[in-house]
C-alpha cells in the first residue's frame, strides 16, 4: 500500500531528531577518549566519565520527547532508570558504527576491551555492536529507536504503562514508515530494527553482572551513575 509520513508524523520526527542532534557528549569530553593512558583504571575511569556524560545528555533528550514530561514524575524516572544502559548501548553502537572520523572507534573499542569486563560479556556485548553497524541506520531511525527504547511501557515500577505505550506508539508507527519509504528493497528492516531492542534487553543482564565484578573488585562509580543503577 501507498505509504506516507503525515506532516504531523514528520513534526514529531523532527522535534525528535532535532533533540537527538542537539544533546551529544561534548567534543571536550569525547577527545578523552584519545588521551594515551590504557591502563585498566584509566579506561575505567574514562569510560565511567563518558557515562557519566552521556546519562546526562540522555536526560536532556528524553526532557525533549513530546509528552514525556506530561507523564507521572516516578514514571518519568522509572523510565530513564530502565531504559539508560540500552540508549547507551544504542549510542555506543553508533559510535562503533559511524566510524567516528577522530579515530574514536578504535580507541573506544580498545579502552572498553581493557577496563576489568570479563570475557563473557564482550562477546555479547561486540555481537551487538556489529549487529547495529549492519542496520547502517540513518539519524532519524538512531533518534526513533533511541526514543522507543526509552518508552519502553514494560520497566520495572512503572505505574501507568497505558501513558507511556500512548507516546511509544507514534514513534513506532513513524519509524515503521520510515524504514519503508528508506528500505524499499528490504520489506523486513523495520522487523529486524525491533530485533535489536529484543538483543538490547539480554545486554542489561549482562551489564548489571559487569556492574556487580567492577564492584567486588572496590571499582568507583560518580554519583549519577549510582542513582541511576541503584549502587552504593
Ligand atoms: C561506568 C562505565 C565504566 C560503563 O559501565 N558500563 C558501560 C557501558 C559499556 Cl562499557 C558499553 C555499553 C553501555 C554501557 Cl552503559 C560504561 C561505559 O558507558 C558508555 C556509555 C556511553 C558512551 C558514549 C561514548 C561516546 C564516545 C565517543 C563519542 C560519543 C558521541 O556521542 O559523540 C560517545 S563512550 C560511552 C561509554
Amino acid at each position: 500500500e501507498k505509504v506516507e509520513i503525515t506532516k504531523a508524523q514528520r513534526a514529531l520526527m523532527k522535534v525528535i531528531v532535532d533533540a537527538y542532534n542537539r544533546h551529544k557528549i561534548p567534543q571536550d569530553v569525547a577527545k578523552k577518549l584519545l588521551q594515551d593512558q590504557y591502563s585498566a583504571e584509566e579506561n575505567f575511569l574514562l569510560l565511567t566519565e563518558m557515562a557519566t556524560s552521556q546519562v546526562q545528555v540522555l536526560v536532556e533528550f528524553t526532557k525533549n520527547i513530546p509528552g514525556f514530561l506530561s507523564l507521572n514524575h516516578e514514571d518519568q524516572i522509572a523510565l530513564l532508570k530502565g531504559s539508560a544502559v540500552e540508549a547507551m548501548f544504542l549510542r555506543s553502537a553508533q559510535v562503533f558504527s559511524q566510524k567516528m572520523p577522530n579515530g574514536h572507534t578504535e580507541v573506544l573499542e580498545e579502552r572498553i576491551r581493557k577496563s576489568g569486563i570479563s570475557e563473557e560479556f564482550m562477546t555479547p556485548m561486540f555481537n551487538f555492536y556489529k549487529s547495529i553497524g549492519e542496520l547502517h541506520m540513518i539519524e532519524e531511525e538512531q533518534a526513533l529507536l533511541t526514543a522507543i527504547t526509552i518508552l519502553t511501557p514494560d520497566r520495572p515500577f512503572v505505574k501507568d504503562q497505558q501513558a507511556v505505550e500512548r507516546l511509544q506508539e507514534p514513534m513506532l508507527e513513524v519509524l515503521r514508515k520510515l524504514c519503508v519509504l528508506q528500505h524499499p528493497q528490504e520489506p523486513q528492516y523495520f522487523a529486524r530494527l525491533l530485533g535489536r531492542l529484543t538483543e538490547l534487553r539480554t545486554l542489561n543482564h549482562y551489564h548489571a553482572e559487569m556492574l556487580t565484578s567492577w564492584r567486588m573488585n572496590d571499582h568507583k562509580f560518580t554519583p549519577l551513575l549510582c542513582e541511576i543503577w541503584d549502587v552504593q
